[in-house]
């Protein structure tokens, strides 16, 4: 299935679960939606490199690295681990690396921005946490959809 996010948001009227926060189009896939799995960690990717490492099916993961973009949270190995796993997709708040190869692969990636500083890896971190950004709750369970316009979150699909 898929949604454009404007459709949604006539769908849905002034309620609609739309995110503020104005993200970059990173990956070679623009448009991509699937179940909600959150990650959150701070400038540290060994959490969501276990969790991409397991069976996607589908779903999207929203990294929530609070904002940081002084180092990169995913690049090209870690995005390829996700996509080989059955993932649709990332949504970070937070950097990523390697955009260049990135922007050739069949992968969802938005992000805030990309730095090519390293993050530690001593697995510190929560998964399927509730994640809020740019006013909008990221609920583990729910589905996200994402393309050119922007993020909107809908309880089903
Ligand atoms: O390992 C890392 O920190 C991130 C990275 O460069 C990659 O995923 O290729």
């Amino acid at each position: 299935m898929a949604w454009a996010t404007a459709d949604l948001a006539d769908r849905e009227g002034p309620e609609v679960r739309s995110c503020d926060v104005q993200f970059r189009d990173l990956g070679g896939k623009v448009a991509f939606e699937g179940r909600i799995r959150t990650v959150t960690c701070f400038q540290d990717n060994a959490l969501l490199k276990k969790v991409l490492s397991e069976p996607g099916d589908g779903a999207v993961l929203v990294i929530d690295g609070a904002g940081s973009v002084h180092t990169a949270l995913v690049g090209d190995l870690i995005a390829e681990l996700g996509r080989s796993n059955g993932w649709s997709g990332i949504i970070v708040n937070g950097a990523v690396r390697d955009s260049a190869v990135l922007a050739e692969m069949e992968f969802g990636v938005k992000a805030l921005g990309t730095n090519p500083r390293k993050s530690t890896k001593t697995g510190e971190g929560e998964v399927d946490d509730v994640v809020e950004l740019g006013g909008v709750r990221f609920v583990p369970g729910e589905y996200v959809c994402a393309d050119h316009d922007g993020v909107v979150v809908i309880s089903e699909p």
